[in-house]
């Protein structure tokens, strides 16, 4: 389905007429789940993420059946700076690698009954070094947006955003230290691996971005300090809930992105849960400013998706456990 902006102001405006969840929805699986054969909240979060899916998906009685991973790659201008432990050609190698089903992501996804759709976005035209210049123009950023938006299955019933992007690493930092405030080095960590020298030049390269692009409007920060797979993912998590699909979120650089949908709009992410928590440390920064606690925590920080798709299986316990359950009358248990 066509993008229903061409400017980031009319992606802004999109933004804040997203609908809500459905009440009658929460009323059904607060009552189901009530006389389920257990005591009241033992199945912990269990229970609150059985309600937040139907909520979203408008319908009490759903399962999740058609789960999709979309993976979007670009390239960033920062990274001849020396601020990844890998070379920039690293992006489209591993693009090979996802087609031919070698990565971590397509072992996860199949797991998960996911399908799997790989973008790549301009590879050979990385953005431009945001210490220098804004990452993308306008049009470039809009671009990227509605390559996310127009990625989501109308059919499918669960998104999960991932990227690959050597040096993106750099780009979430500065965006969300744009977005969220204090020190660069705050949240700046080793990526993919950098050594200290790397990781000096890192802080340094994000202190000169916030400081040439800082206090504006979110969604000019992703677009002067973000990348296309950053923007893409955004757009994906937006246009998903557009269409009453809830998201699951994967690390770092996906948390960023949509880090910056809800400081455009607070709200815009309330159809979408945390997968996991990434061992890059300002991971749990972006995940405590935007109230989420995720629901892994295995010290990953590969990126593809890989934490998001792991964690459709704890949805879908949730799910199997509010509608397979027998009730305490079905059961001839005694309540308390
Ligand atoms: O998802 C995360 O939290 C995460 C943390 C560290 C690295 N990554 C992945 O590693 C790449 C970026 O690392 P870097 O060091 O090149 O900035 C990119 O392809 C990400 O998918 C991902
Ligand atoms: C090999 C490799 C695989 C990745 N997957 C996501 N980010 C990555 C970064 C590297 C370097």
């Amino acid at each position: 389905m066509a993008a229903p902006f061409t400017t980031l102001s009319e992606f802004q405006t999109v933004l804040s007429t997203l609908a809500g969840p459905d009440a009658e929805a929460v009323a059904a699986v607060r009552a189901r789940d009530a006389q389920l054969t257990k005591p009241p909240g033992a199945l912990g979060r269990l229970e609150a993420l059985a309600e937040w899916y139907a909520s979203w998906r408008g319908d009490a009685s759903v399962r999740c059946e058609r789960p999709q991973v979309i993976v979007f790659a670009g390239n960033h201008g920062v990274v001849a700076q020396g601020v990844s432990a890998f070379p920039a050609e690293v992006t489209v190698q591993m693009v090979a690698n996802f087609h031919a089903g070698g990565a971590a992501i397509n072992q996860l996804a199949e797991l998960a009954g996911a399908q799997l759709h790989v973008h790549d976005l301009a590879l050979d035209a990385p953005v431009a070094d945001f210490t220098a210049a804004p990452a993308m123009s306008e049009a470039e950023v809009v671009s990227a947006l509605s390559a996310g938006w127009e990625a989501v299955d109308p059919e499918a019933d669960l998104v999960m955003t991932g990227e690959m992007g050597i040096g993106n690493t750099t780009s979430a930092a500065a965006l969300a230290a744009a977005l969220f405030g204090g020190e660069a080095e705050e949240w700046v960590g080793r990526g993919t691996g950098v050594d200290d020298v790397g990781l000096a030049v890192k802080r340094r390269v994000v202190s000169e971005g916030v400081a040439r692009h800082g206090g504006q409007a979110p969604l000019e920060l992703l677009r002067c300090l973000g990348g296309r797979e950053l923007a893409a993912m955004a757009g994906a998590i937006a246009s998903a809930r557009a269409r009453r699909i809830p998201v699951i979120l994967d690390g770092f650089i996906c948390c960023a992105a949509a880090a910056a949908l809800e400081k455009a709009v607070p709200g815009a992410l309330d159809h979408a849960v945390a997968g996991h928590r990434s061992a890059e440390a300002a991971h749990a920064k972006v995940l405590d400013a935007l109230g989420k606690e995720p629901l892994l925590d295995l010290g990953m920080r590969l990126g593809e998706g890989t934490g998001a798709a792991l964690a459709v299986q704890i949805l879908r316990g949730a799910l199997a456990c509010h509608h397979g359950m027998a009730t305490f009358a079905q059961a001839g248990v005694s309540e308390g």
